[in-house]
């Protein structure tokens, strides 16, 4: 995942490191020109005669400063885009990834994995490789060459001290990677807590479980704030004894140093200069361990980012064979379902003739739903065959069928847009029209009192309607797309009984000769279809019309009973 990033972004990588090492070539060439001013200057060489250098330096500092300007472009461009082209990645993977995963993950659970896989992975490219490759790499290996062009023993002193540090931030960095999980575990747990609290307010505001959760909150706080604070004290503590090295290795250099500057054998400025190159050599060794240290940890926060983008995927949606026109006959043969191990639907058999309607009855949990998520190519039978027009539904490239459906869910059907949006997604079509089909579903009065009227936004999930509007919306937009099948999973649980009367009066209007499934708990309208399927744990109790039904078919006449308060 990460690779398709990095050569997504080829181009700006590739400008971005070759600035960095131009950077720091032409800042290690500044101390070597200065270095020969210092020399010429003690010489006593005149002012004339060193200004070429001196204005060499001068240039090369301001290259130095324009360079790092123009590099700071390349730098935004990079740091943002990785994130939000993983953020894109991960949209476009649950645009195809299969339903069942999708429903394990749970909606809070990814939005956190994809916002710190998200900033993980951008910390992995751009913190830590890229940085390393940009600034720390250029610079160790620009000053390691002019060193060794001064003294090639100095250079070995250096590279023996990198050894030195190498060891001693091996140790600091497991006590610091054991504090950093612990710190990134709480914060996670902190996160789902808070995301619960946000997302649940009416469950638990009424169950009066904000004063728990909150304290909850605050003790995990805690303990991030005290492992934070300890682990800062060890962030310090490396540098504090980094510096102590460095200072050994300054008094090493100055010792050995002045030696050579009494003999004659090395010259002030060349002390200078290796003065300059010490503190630019070890600076990109103390910023590499921090990031490396981050680097482990955005790993395992990676890791889980890329679980989610391996997920399966639907594997029929965009492959498979494209419809052009559909007719609407569905047809169960000995299908079964299961979700994991547990069974759900046994042997499932039926048909529905095209143009005609279908009730799908029976008690809470008897595989409606999963019935209908099936036929809506969302789940997956794992037994038997399930015909589409005569065609296998898992040959059909569900993509080219969703063209010829209306589906409204049972859990939201309505989205956090417009009201014009709800009904029409990007398509443009003339008010009349719309405020037409509002009027069909009794919400032309609504519509027309809102400030912003079509364009009022209802909000996430449409919270800003009622249950009983939310519905009423979702059939003025499966009323516009004039589909030839049509699912309806509780269509209007919502809804008092006189507007169902009128609304589902108007989907037998407007849907006659169409396919239309519709599972109902009330039954106030199972007279008006073709066809009704009774459930019982996952089984087929009956199927006919009301009469036939009402005679023959014992759960049926219970459920119809029930609902009228006659137990039977
Ligand atoms: N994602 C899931 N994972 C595991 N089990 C599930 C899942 N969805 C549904 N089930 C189970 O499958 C069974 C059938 O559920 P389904 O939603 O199809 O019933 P239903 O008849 O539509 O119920 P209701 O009328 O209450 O909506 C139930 O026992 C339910 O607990």
């Amino acid at each position: 995942m990460l690779r398709k990033c990095l050569v997504h972004l080829k181009g700006w990588i590739v400008l971005y490191i070759s600035l960095g090492f131009a950077i720091q070539f032409l800042s290690s060439l500044g101390i070597v020109v200065f270095q020969e001013i210092l020399d010429r200057a003690v010489e006593g060489t005149s002012l004339g005669e060193i200004s070429g250098f001196i204005v060499s330096y001068g240039v090369l500092l301001g290259l130095v400063v324009v360079l790092n300007y123009v590099d700071e472009y390349p730098s935004a461009h990079l740091s943002n885009s990785i994130t939000e082209r993983l953020k894109i990645l991960a949209l476009s993977k649950i645009s195809k990834i299969d339903y069942l995963a999708y429903q394990e993950m749970g909606t809070g659970q990814m939005i956190k994995v994809i916002e710190n896989g998200a900033a993980a992975g951008n910390s992995i490219i751009y913190s830590f490789f890229l940085k390393t490759l940009h600034e720390l790499l250029p610079t160790i290996i620009f000053s390691l060459i002019f060193i060794s062009f001064y003294d090639m023993r100095i250079m070995l002193v250096i590279a023996a001290g990198y050894v030195v540090i190498f060891l001693i931030t091996n140790v600091l960095l497991k006590v610091l990677y054991r504090i950093k999980s612990t710190i990134l575990q709480e914060q996670e747990a902190m996160s789902r807590y808070s995301i619960r609290g946000f997302m649940e307010l009416v469950v638990f505001r009424t169950n009066r479980k904000y004063e728990q959760e909150i304290r909850k909150i605050s003790d995990t706080a805690r303990n991030i704030i005290h492992k934070s604070a300890q682990l800062q004290m060890i962030h310090e503590s490396f540098f504090a004894i980094f510096e102590l090295f460095i200072t050994v290795i300054k008094v090493i250099v100055l010792i050995y140093g002045v030696r050579n500057v009494v003999s004659g054998q090395a010259s002030l400025g060349v002390m200078v200069a290796l003065f300059m190159f010490i503190d630019k050599i070890y600076t990109p060794i103390a910023i590499f361990n921090v990031l490396f240290v981050n680097y482990r940890l955005n790993k395992v926060t990676y890791q889980r980012f890329e679980q989610f983008i391996n997920a399966p995927e639907d594997r029929n949606l965009e492959a498979g064979t494209a419809i052009t026109e559909l007719r609407g006959a569905f047809e169960f043969r000995d299908v079964s379902f299961g979700y994991g191990e547990v069974p759900v639907l046994r042997q499932l058999s039926f048909s529905i003739a095209p143009g005609t309607s279908v009730a799908l009855v029976g008690l809470s949990g008897s595989g409606k739903s999963t019935i209908i998520k099936l036929m809506a190519g969302l789940l997956k039978k794992s037994g038997g065959q399930l015909l589409l027009d005569g065609m296998e539904l898992d040959q059909v490239c569900l993509n080219s069928y969703y063209e010829h459906i209306s589906y409204l869910s049972q859990d939201s059907p309505i989205f956090d847009d417009s009201i014009r949006g709800n009904m029409v997604f990007e398509q443009s079509l003339p008010d009349e029209e719309l405020y037409a089909v509002l009027d069909k579903v009794h919400l032309k009065e609504k519509v027309l009192q809102l400030p912003e009227k079509l364009d009022t936004l209802v909000g996430e999930k449409g919270l800003k309607l009622s249950g009983g509007e939310r519905q009423r919306l979702a059939f003025a937009r499966a009323i516009l797309q004039k589909r030839n099948v049509v699912i309806l999973d509780e269509p209007v649980s919502a809804l008092d009984n006189i507007t169902e009367k009128s609304i589902m009066e108007t989907v037998f209007r407007e849907f006659q000769h169409k396919t239309v499934i519709i599972i109902a708990h009330r039954l106030n309208f199972i007279k008006e279809v073709d066809k009704i399927l009774v459930m019982e744990n996952g089984c087929l109790a009956g199927e006919g019309d009301f009469e036939s039904l009402m005679e023959q078919c014992a759960p049926f006449r219970a459920l119809w009973n029930n609902g009228r308060g006659i137990v039977e």
